[in-house]
């Protein structure tokens, strides 16, 4: 039976050694949770890192034991391991990059490098120890970046999907990493590549189309002929939990506690792991500059600051630890009173009972990262909310800010802004908050950590179908012979052959395009078979149709159907239609090239194409969306057409396509063999006019009409050269 793998480099278990035993409880992380009714059924397994340097062999056995109970498989590191791969490079070259901090924390060693590729080998042997065929496998976050591509060299149709936690940085930061090649190649190994948010996506996105030779066609890469979905999928927590958890005696007798003790001041709440990212010392001198120029709120407010050890032997963290341990003390030493004391300050984890208790109490939470995957704090503050008041300050910079809207959004540079947002909060009336704080808390219950895992494994499902169908419909070698014997039985056969993207590669400049000595000698022999009509049918000017073709005897259609041109006569173009909307549309598409370097203009007779496939990356894109809007309804006024092809867009007169074109061929005949072969949106009129019989070719992997596919122009080329071996000698 299938069986799904997680695998994350932490196991969801804290294990700790007493006695000479080691002792292992489970994690009450929102992960583990949500993932619990998962890795604990059936044969499920999750793979990681347990935590902790295990040396004895025998202490790995015993824990190895222990884990298996738990459906949880270990992957041992040793200390070497844990400085090169975790801490040097997972946490000093991703950790800072992606939370845009390269310049001040990125430390690229080449020794790191090699550890965290020799990890992830070690991470891929244990998974390969127990894959099969049919599995799930779910990999997850920055440390295992290389893991997709590696298991995927091995086996080649298991599913696989990758989650990253943290943000994915503009292209401008992540093309710093040396490395940076094969961190993406190392990703692309998935089929469904997850983030928290659609900021996330398009960064990954546009670093993918510029730094390696993929396709990329809205959120789908391909890439080595496999297609790759990304997209964004907000990590929720528990609702339920932190939602019940303040009706518990033990929780309740909590809230009682610091309700009374903190009875004359309003409770600010914050809780982060020790980490540079999280903006703990902005957030400090944002609390200070309130006390300086707020005396009233001397004796009034009290700051509750949570600070969860992590990475302290990782030098930038200790430091910030040692300069968060100043900052309080300066500011307690400068404001404390007889009775009251500015922040309370804590270094250390506490149980989930106590956060509950706090979440449920504190007045305010502030939480102002400088940079956040997501941030589960601010969900688990919502969810906690069960009287529906309290007030969520939230920075712009967590992935978080962009579900809950209703939070006071701050940016966490702005001292300034921080120090006002937290007076907002305090005086805010109970019926703003609560308007505030109902659609937050509709949103965490209803976008839970269940609703994340699902639509997650969902949508891996989906990918994966749309892969298998998309291969299913690859020529295979059976599929090939089967075509060739009808071919051969045949006695009447019209083939239809787009040009671009078909039987020749794009090139950047369109003229240089031209056709080769064999694709010359394909279509002579294929035209001089007797039974064969060939048809060149292309988008292209017949200008160049004429330059390239006119001397074989085929059938010539350019202009998408606008020109036709019989084998030995001359041009027609089709009559009754009006090209006097160009005097409208040419000097739109002209501002358009003027704002886009690289980008032009072709006219042809009955259409205009604004190309941009020399214009830089990412902003031919942007201007070509802004064009179409533009157009839309200057165009329908007009009876025109606006068609996105690859790296051009087209706006041609609605009546001609290329499907009414080959229509207009085949229509009344008796042909016995039908074939057409097309890459883009426009041939996709052909493959849905053709009658049901005709064999219809995709080129590339988009989604389409055809019944089959072929990857590139090679293969085009290799199956009409078979179609050569076999010249027909009679046709009756
Ligand atoms: O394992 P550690 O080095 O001790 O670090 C703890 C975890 O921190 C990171 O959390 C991220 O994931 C959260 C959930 O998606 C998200 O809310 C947060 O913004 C991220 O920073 C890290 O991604 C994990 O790998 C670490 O285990
Ligand atoms: O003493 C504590 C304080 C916090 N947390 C949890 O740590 C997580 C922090 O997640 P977040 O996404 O806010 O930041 P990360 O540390 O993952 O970057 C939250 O689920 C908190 O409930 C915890 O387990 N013990």
């Amino acid at each position: 039976m299938p069986k799904t793998i997680i695998v994350s480099n932490r196991l969801p278990i804290k294990i700790s050694k007493a006695d000479d035993e080691y002792v292992l409880s489970p994690s009450e992380g929102g992960l583990a949770t949500g993932l619990g009714s998962i890795y604990k059924q059936d044969n499920n397994v999750w793979i990681g890192w347990p935590g902790i340097e295990i040396t004895e062999q025998q202490d790995k056995d015993h824990v190895s034991q222990q884990l298996k109970e738990l459906s949880l498989i270990p992957v041992f590191l040793d200390q070497e391991e844990i400085n090169q791969y975790y801490e040097g490079f997972s946490n000093e070259v991703l950790w800072p990059v992606f939370h845009y901090y390269a310049s001040t924390y990125a430390n690229y060693k080449q020794s790191n490098w090699d550890y965290y590729q020799a990890v992830n080998q070690k991470f891929r042997d244990i998974i390969l120890s127990i894959a099969e065929p049919g599995d799930i496998i779910w990999i997850h976050d920055y440390q295992l970046l290389l893991l997709p591509a590696l298991v995927r060299s091995e086996l080649p149709d298991v599913s696989i999907g990758f989650f990253l936690h943290i943000p994915f940085p503009s292209h401008e930061m992540f093309r710093l990493i040396p490395w940076r090649s094969e961190l993406l190649e190392g990703m692309l190994g998935a089929d469904l590549i997850g983030f928290h948010t659609f900021d996330d996506v398009r960064h990954f996105l546009g670093a993918t189309s510029r730094i390696l030779p993929v396709n990329t066609s809205s959120n789908i890469i391909t890439m080595d002929e496999r297609s790759i979905v990304v997209e964004s999928f907000p990590m929720g927590i528990d609702e339920q939990k932190y939602a019940t958890l303040p009706l518990q005696d033990d929780v309740k007798e909590q809230i009682e506690l610091i309700k009374n003790n903190f009875k004359d001041t309003k409770l600010i709440l914050s809780i982060d792991r020790l980490d540079y990212s999280k903006g703990i010392l902005q957030r400090l001198q944002a609390f200070e500059l309130m006390l300086e120029l707020c005396p009233e709120c001397i004796e009034k407010i009290t700051f509750y600051m949570i600070v969860v050890p992590s990475r302290d032997t990782v030098p930038q963290y200790a430091h910030l630890r040692e300069e968060i341990d100043k900052r309080v003390g300066n500011i307690n030493s400068i404001y404390r009173t007889m009775d009251w004391t500015p922040i309370h300050y804590y270094y250390r984890s506490f149980p989930i009972e106590t956060l509950s208790a706090l979440y449920h109490t504190a007045d305010v939470c502030l939480v102002t990262p400088m940079r956040d995957g997501m941030n589960l704090v601010s969900k688990e503050y919502i969810a906690s909310r069960t009287n529906n008041d309290g007030v969520l300050i939230l920075s712009e910079m967590a992935g978080s800010s962009k579900e809950l809207i209703d939070a006071i959004i701050v940016n966490p540079n702005n001292t300034g802004e921080v120090c006002r947002a937290i007076l907002e909060a305090i005086s805010m009336p109970l019926e703003e908050q609560q308007k505030r704080m109902i659609p937050m808390r509709q949103l965490v219950s209803k976008f839970n950590i269940s609703h994340w895992v699902k639509i997650f494994f969902d949508r891996l499902k989906e990918v994966k179908l749309m892969q298998r169908s998309m291969q299913a419909r690859h020529v295979s070698f059976a599929t090939e012979q089967s075509i060739i014997n009808r071919y051969i039985k045949t006695k009447k056969r019209i083939i239809f052959l787009d040009y671009d993207g078909t039987l020749v590669s794009f090139k950047s400049n369109i003229d240089q395009a031209s056709p080769d000595e064999e694709l010359y000698n394909i279509i002579n022999k294929l035209s001089e078979d007797p039974a064969n009509q060939v048809v060149l049918i292309s988008g292209r000017k017949h200008e160049n149709l004429d330059a390239w073709f006119k001397h074989m005897d085929i059938y010539l259609i350019a202009e998408h159907g606008s020109w036709f041109k019989r084998p030995e006569t001359h041009w027609h173009k089709i009559t009754g239609l009006s090209d006097q909307w160009k005097h409208d549309i040419y000097p739109i598409l002209e501002t358009y090239v003027d704002r886009t370097p690289g980008s032009f203009i072709e006219e042809k007779t009955y259409s205009l194409a604004w190309h941009y496939r020399k214009a830089q990356n990412g902003l031919g894109e942007l201007r070509a969306s802004e064009l179409m809007n533009n157009l839309k309804y200057l165009a329908s006024d007009k009876g025109l057409q606006l068609l996105a092809g690859d790296k051009v867009l087209e706006v041609k007169n609605m009546d001609i396509n290329k499907g009414k074109a080959a229509l207009s061929l085949t229509e009344g005949k008796d042909y016995d063999f039908i074939i057409a072969f097309g890459d883009d949106y426009t041939d996709e009129d052909i493959f849905k006019a053709l009658p049901e019989a005709a064999i219809t070719i995709k080129v590339g992997s988009n989604l389409s009409a055809a019944k089959f596919y072929l990857r590139n122009p090679t293969e085009v080329r290799k199956l009409l050269t078979s179609f050569t071996q076999h010249t027909t000698v009679e046709v009756n």
